[in-house]
């Protein structure tokens, strides 16, 4: 499988007050194209921290980032800011959508933005995701009259827009109840079907347990990892055993 994001040995540290606190240390991880990998680990452990440094959101302190063949190092914050707008795709736990902007306004907000695009498709594009993820009829509803699984639909649509390599996620399910949480991890998984990576930061065993692999973090590094060689609804209570094993074995 292709290389889509190689990291190796990353350090972060942030200054907390006059301290440093070391975040990542020396982590080192790979996805390859298409593939859905999920982040498991104990609070503070540096899992969004990863996401943030993986996506040149925030820079590494050492380390090296290769993205799509390109080394994050060498790239200008213009050229990193068009690398996220292009290649990556975000959705965090609570969509961050406008309250003054209706549904599908939010979603194509930020590709107006991209003047290599028309709007007409724009348009066109967001309706036909809007479709996809289920929300096809709330096109024109304000963002506090739909559900929070209605929210993260949308949230999801706005990330796939300009049709990214990855989807970065931060805790998506993590504040929906249990039977949404498993709709929206469907959503997920066809979209990683069609063949977006996806990494995701989860602490619900049940959402690592759809992943290929499932990377566990412990201060600041990858500790463990699971890959799991069956897939699909059948295969996914044994995964689930797993995960929940590893965790125990861990003490997360
Ligand atoms: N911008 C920042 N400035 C200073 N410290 C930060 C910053 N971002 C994160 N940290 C610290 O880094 C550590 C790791 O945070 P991070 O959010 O990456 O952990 P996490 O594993 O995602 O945790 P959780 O599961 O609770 O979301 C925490 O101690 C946090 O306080």
């Amino acid at each position: 499988m292709k290389k889509l994001i190689k990291a190796e040995e990353i350090v972060k540290v942030f200054d907390q007050g006059g301290e440093s606190q070391t975040v990542l240390s020396h982590a080192s991880l790979d996805i390859g194209e298409g593939e859905f990998v999920a982040v498991m680990g104990p609070s503070g452990s540096g899992k969004s921290t990863l996401l943030f440094v993986l996506s040149g959101m925030d820079p590494a302190d050492s380390g090296t980032i290769t993205f799509d063949g390109a080394d994050l190092s060498n790239m200008s914050e213009d050229e990193l800011a068009d690398l996220r707008r292009t290649k990556i795709g975000f959705v965090f736990q609570q969509p961050t959508l406008l309250k003054n902007l209706n549904i599908i306004d939010n979603i194509l907000l930020p590709s107006l933005r991209d003047n290599r695009k028309e709007a007409k498709w724009i348009k066109k594009r967001a309706e036909e995701l809007m479709e996809q993820m289920g929300i096809g009829e709330l096109a024109d509803r304000e963002i506090n009259q739909v559900s929070g699984g209605q929210l993260q639909r949308a949230g999801i649509c706005r990330a796939l827009m300009s049709g990214p390599k990855i989807i970065l996620a931060d805790e998506p399910t993590g504040a929906l109840n249990s039977k949404t949480a498993q709709d929206i991890m469907e959503l997920f998984s066809g979209i990683n079907r069609e063949g977006t990576a996806l990494l995701l930061v989860t602490h619900d065993p049940r959402v690592a347990a759809r992943a290929e692999r499932v990377l566990f973090m412990s201060d600041g590094r990858i500790v463990s990892e699971l890959k799991f060689l069956a897939r699909g609804r059948e295969a996914l209570e044994k995964n689930l055993i797993k995960v929940m094993e590893k965790m125990n074995e861990l003490g997360i």
